[in-house]
């Protein structure tokens, strides 16, 4: 049950949360395991999802046991060419864009903190500036302010100092996440934590956050005290 608390800013995550991007890592990810005759599954997927894309790419080697044939750079090479054809095609998930709008509309300072780096962030939101333009700031992965990817705090504490008039206390705002790292990395930075998880993920991982939903479209602005979608104001 989510504390009734009063948010007054809102960060969100990007990748598997505003845009359904996670499943072309997931895809390419498939066929280069393929070729070691393994298995992409949802227990690595979980511990990938979130992070920078070398620290997500040490995982995968060393999880799978291929580093010896494969380093993580070098599969970042090979992902990276796949990857940047099916970046362009991203699309917003389900609610995405009625709550960004909602809560901009209402006055609440919004950002997007994502683990993706500028490169990657330009190829995936090129299609979607309507919703974008909305954010107050954009921190990414590759911001040298920070040091360490989710669950470090690093990228959240970052976000929060740049809202105008920051940095904003950590009880105020509200993170939406879909990645265990990431609520982790909200948690770590003494924020609440909103969690929209892929159904495939282990349950298991539903326990560190404040708040799970199947979708953006469940979202009550009320259980947070930020203002109600207009349709539901009596
Ligand atoms: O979920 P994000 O937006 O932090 O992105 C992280 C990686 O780029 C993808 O898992
Ligand atoms: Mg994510």
């Amino acid at each position: 049950m989510a504390p009734k608390t009063s948010i007054s800013h809102v960060i969100f995550d990007m990748d598997g949360l505003l845009l359904d991007t996670e499943k072309f890592y997931t895809e390419v990810q498939e066929i280069i395991l393929a070729r070691y005759n393994k298995t992409f599954d949802w227990s690595l997927k979980a511990k990938m999802m979130g992070k920078k894309a070398i620290e997500a790419a040490r995982v995968f080697v060393e999880e799978t046991g291929i580093s010896d044939s494969l380093s993580a750079e070098d599969f970042l090479v090979e992902r990276e060419e796949m990857l940047r054809k099916l970046f362009p095609t991203s699309e917003l998930m389900p609610g995405a864009s009625r709550l960004v709008k909602h809560l901009h509309a209402s006055g609440i300072p919004i950002c997007v903190a994502t683990g993706s780096h500028r490169r990657h962030f330009e190829l995936k939101t090129q299609r979607h500036g309507e919703v974008f333009s909305l954010m107050h700031h954009v921190v990414l992965g590759d911001d040298p302010e920070v040091k360490q990817g989710k669950p470090s705090p690093d990228i959240f504490l970052a976000a929060a100092r740049r809202f105008e008039g920051g940095p904003v206390d950590s009880q105020k705002i509200l993170v939406f996440e879909d990645a265990p790292s990431g609520v982790g990395a909200a948690k770590n930075a003494g924020m609440y934590a909103v969690m929209v998880p892929d159904p495939r993920l282990d349950i298991s991982f539903h326990e560190a956050a404040d708040q799970v939903l199947s979708s953006l479209l469940d979202f009550n602005p009320n259980d947070w005290g930020l203002p109600p979608f207009p349709d539901t104001t009596i």
